[in-house]
């Protein structure tokens, strides 16, 4: 599984989409309402939530600050939700801010400086800090400490500054970015994996509850399949859905309501959106399934490289549908099955290079 290069978007220039994992300005405005509270109410990611648990009873059972937290996983999997959580159950205050935002150390020494003690510093992007800034954080998390630089040049002194103890929660999609010395200073670190069809349900039923929305469990499976392992698609999908429900039948989700209305929006039955579906269909049917070069394939499906390769590829390849090779893209069994297409004889399938 890689979700090391997903890519958001706005990063590519492609129009929104509705599965895409990155948050919208609609999402913004109803994720608040929608977001689990406590870690009971927390949906899968067992082996974290139980890992956590532990962390932040023994830290509250000692009256101390919870350890710092590092949340990897792509986005929408519930990295923020989580820091809330964490937040709440120490019943500390928290804030939150991105590496992005912070590109001066002077920028993170006045966040740091104005936290007050027992609170949760959420660094989203902590990957994309500034270099003086992250160098400023490794003494912070350590030492609880902060060396402020006034004045320029050889008469710039330090003044050492301590700071109450805080918890810091970082969260990345690039675990693999961040330097060893950084990852290091993190107490606790937890990977978020996609969740499973049926959490998804568990999911979609939730907010169904909190949206007031009436759904059934077929109803509520069909979403599940085409959210991408991710609740913020999923919540997003049931929004549209519910739209759906509510102009073409008596706001009631089942089964064919949520199946028509994701057709309607182009979503299939396995999460691929009208982009995935154009790439896919120009390496069945224009290139026999491949090896294609991706220029080629961009040039096919008329859009911009960076677009098939870090907005379409990642869920493709994730979902076994397709392959990147020295030799170029290969649709790999699955993709013919998926488009309900036979491959020709001698395609990849056949030639052994994907055993069946
Ligand atoms: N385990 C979960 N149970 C229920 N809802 C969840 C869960 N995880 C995430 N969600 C919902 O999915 C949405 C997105 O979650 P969140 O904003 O925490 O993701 P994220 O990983 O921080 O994404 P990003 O990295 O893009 O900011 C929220 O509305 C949240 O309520």
């Amino acid at each position: 599984m890689n979700w090391d290069d997903e890519t958001p978007d706005s990063a590519t220039g492609a129009d929104p989409r509705l599965v895409d994992a990155g948050a919208d300005t609609e999402d913004t405005a109803v994720e608040a309402a929608l977001r689990p509270k406590d870690l009971d109410e927390f949906i899968g990611q067992e082996k974290v939530r139980e890992q956590l648990d532990l962390v932040l009873k023994a830290a509250r059972a000692r009256g101390a600050t919870a350890d710092h937290v590092l949340l990897s996983g792509a986005p929408g999997l519930g990295k923020t939700t989580l820091s809330m959580i964490i937040a709440a159950e120490m019943a500390a205050p928290i804030r939150i801010t991105s590496g992005p935002a912070i590109q001066h150390a002077g920028d993170l020494a006045a966040i740091l400086s104005s936290l007050q003690e027992g609170e949760v510093l959420f660094l989203d992007e902590i990957h994309r800090m500034s270099r003086p800034a992250e160098e400023m954080l490794y003494m912070a998390m350590e030492d609880f400490r902060v060396d402020v630089i006034v004045g320029k040049g050889p008469g710039a002194t330090a003044i050492p500054l301590d700071l109450p103890p805080f918890t810091l929660v970082g969260a990345t999609t690039r675990a693999g970015l961040l330097p060893p010395p950084l990852r290091d200073r993190f107490g606790f670190t937890a990977h978020m994996e996609f969740y499973a069809p049926a959490e998804l349900e568990r999911v979609i039923h939730r907010s169904a509850r909190l949206l007031d929305v009436a759904i059934d469990a077929a109803g509520a499976a069909e979403i599940a399949g085409r959210s991408r392992g991710t609740p913020r698609i999923a919540n997003r999908l049931l929004r549209r859905v519910r739209d759906y429900a509510q102009v073409k039948a008596d706001g009631h989700i089942t089964v064919e309501i949520a199946s028509a209305a994701l057709g309607v929006y182009e979503v299939d039955a396995r999460g691929l959106d009208r982009l995935d579906r154009a790439v896919l269909e120009a390496l069945l049917k224009l290139f026999s399934g491949g090896p294609v070069g991706l220029s080629t394939l961009s040039v096919a499906v008329g859009e911009e490289r960076e677009t098939v390769e870090e907005v379409a590829e990642p869920f493709l390849v994730r979902e076994g549908f397709l392959a990147r090779t020295p030799r170029g893209r290969v649709a790999t069994p699955a993709a013919w099955a998926h488009l309900g297409l036979a491959p020709p004889q001698g395609a990849p399938g056949q030639a052994g290079l994907f055993p069946a």
